[in-house]
């Protein structure tokens, strides 16, 4: 589902005169399988953001190629890479990130919206993801007016709204209590079990980590040890 191969990436800080090159990224390879989950722990600074970044084309490869869905995506345009992101890619996020001024069925609504559509048709889809993360009676409220677990949910709807194959998540229950990490952690494991969807989770917690099929270690930039298999897919272990 996503392919990397001998993915390097240093940024490049300060002025012209006193540049300086941080290698953050070391000839990565990775291929995480079609409907499972990856998750991706090291510690702070190792480039586990870094690497989600790559994944979603918010910051170029210094060298390596990027496949995702059987396309070739390192060239992509930033243009091309949004419509890539909206039609391939769930976010979530430990701060959620949703918009503080839209409800929460507004905030769901968005990706569709920014799609073309029509109305009746997103109203629907929007009703029924806000069902299915139990989030149906707080349509009409604003995300200052919902718990850190309620708008976890909402987030997750918006994740799924335009029935993405892939949903990157970063750190998705930093900001959950133990009670709303399992709710979470549940309905991650029902998504990817019924509807197939593959999820790379950045992770501190070894709660996510435990859901998942394999678990990406990285230290320094660099992939730590190579990977055991312990879930449920099969084959294919490219790593
Ligand atoms: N835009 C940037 N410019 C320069 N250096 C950066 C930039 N973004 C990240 N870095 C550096 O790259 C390294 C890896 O950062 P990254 O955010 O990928 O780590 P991380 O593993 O996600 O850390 P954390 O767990 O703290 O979020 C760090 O040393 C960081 O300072």
């Amino acid at each position: 589902m996503i392919q990397m191969s001998g993915i390097s990436h240093q940024f490049t800080i300060g002025k012209r005169a006193k540049e300086k090159v941080v290698p953050v990224l070391k000839n990565i390879h990775l291929q995480v399988e079609k409907g499972e989950i990856m998750a991706i722990v090291g510690r702070s600074g190792s480039g586990k953001s870094t690497l989600l970044n790559l994944m979603s084309g918010y910051i170029r490869p210094t060298e390596g190629r990027i496949v995702v869905a059987g396309q070739d995506v390192t060239g992509l345009t930033e243009g091309q890479w949004a419509d890539f992101r909206l039609a391939n890619y769930g976010f979530i996020f430990q701060s959620f990130q949703l918009i503080p001024g839209l409800t929460a069925a507004e905030n769901v609504e968005l990706p569709l919206v920014l799609k073309g559509v029509d109305k009746a048709l997103r109203k629907r889809r929007t009703e029924e993801l806000l069902e299915q993360v139990g989030m149906a009676e707080y349509m009409t409220h604003y995300p200052g007016e919902l718990s850190g677990g309620q708008q976890q949910r909402v987030s997750v709807a918006r994740a799924l709204v335009m029935e993405p194959p892939i949903v990157l998540a970063d750190e998705p229950t930093g900001s959950l209590d133990s009670e709303n990490e399992k709710s979470l952690l549940t309905m991650i494991r029902q998504l990817n079990h019924e509807l197939g969807i593959t999820f790379v989770i950045i992770t501190h917690d070894e709660q996510v980590a435990a859901i998942a099929n394999r678990t990406l270690r990285l230290r320094d930039g660099a992939v730590q040890h190579p990977v055991p298999v312990s879930g449920s897919v099969q084959g294919g272990v490219g790593i």
